[in-house]
């Protein structure tokens, strides 16, 4: 019997009632894949792409390990503040993800909201509005079926 897929969800908890919605709309489409994952939890946007290069350095993303993560999803949330803090937070947090996923090969889906202010923020996590947490984990999943049919 093949093995589940099995997702390593990385979450900033910035802001925890947005970090709820997203966390649901992500584990309820991962349910719905048949998929499991495990959660780690990080103050905020800039610690989770050192979490994904310590899963790799850790050989989580090894398929010849027990129990390998397939692929990973980033869930968080800017919003902008009085400062340029913003940008280096949205912008270095999408771009290290990004790079350590294309650099390894891991199928990657990011969540990791960047917007003006809570109403925005809302609105995307919401389960019942824009569902980023699900938009995320289907694009994760769709880039593993792509990596797996082209090593057929
Ligand atoms: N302002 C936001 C942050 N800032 C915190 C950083 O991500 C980081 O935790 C801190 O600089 C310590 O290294 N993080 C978010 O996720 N969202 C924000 O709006
Ligand atoms: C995105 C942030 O880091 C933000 O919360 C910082 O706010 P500020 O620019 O007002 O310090």
């Amino acid at each position: 019997m093949t093995k589940p897929v099995h997702i390593l969800i990385i979450e900033g908890r910035y802001y925890n009632h947005i970090g709820d919605a997203l966390l649901e709309g992500a584990t309820r489409a991962l349910d719905e894949a048949g998929a499991t994952w495990e959660v780690k939890t990080v103050p905020g946007a800039l610690e989770i792409p050192q979490v994904l290069a310590l899963a790799k350095d850790a050989d989580l993303f090894d398929e010849g390990g027990d129990r390998p993560f397939h692929g990973c999803v980033a869930l968080g949330c800017v919003i902008r503040g009085e400062t340029s803090h913003y940008d280096i937070v949205a912008n270095e947090s999408a771009h290290q993800l990004l790079s350590l996923a294309i650099r390894h090969g891991i199928p990657f889906g990011n969540a990791i909201l960047t917007v003006e202010n809570e109403a925005q923020a809302l609105a995307r996590a919401d389960v019942n509005r824009k569902n980023k947490g699900r938009e995320a984990v289907l694009a994760c999943l769709e880039v593993l079926r792509l990596k797996r049919a082209f090593r057929r």
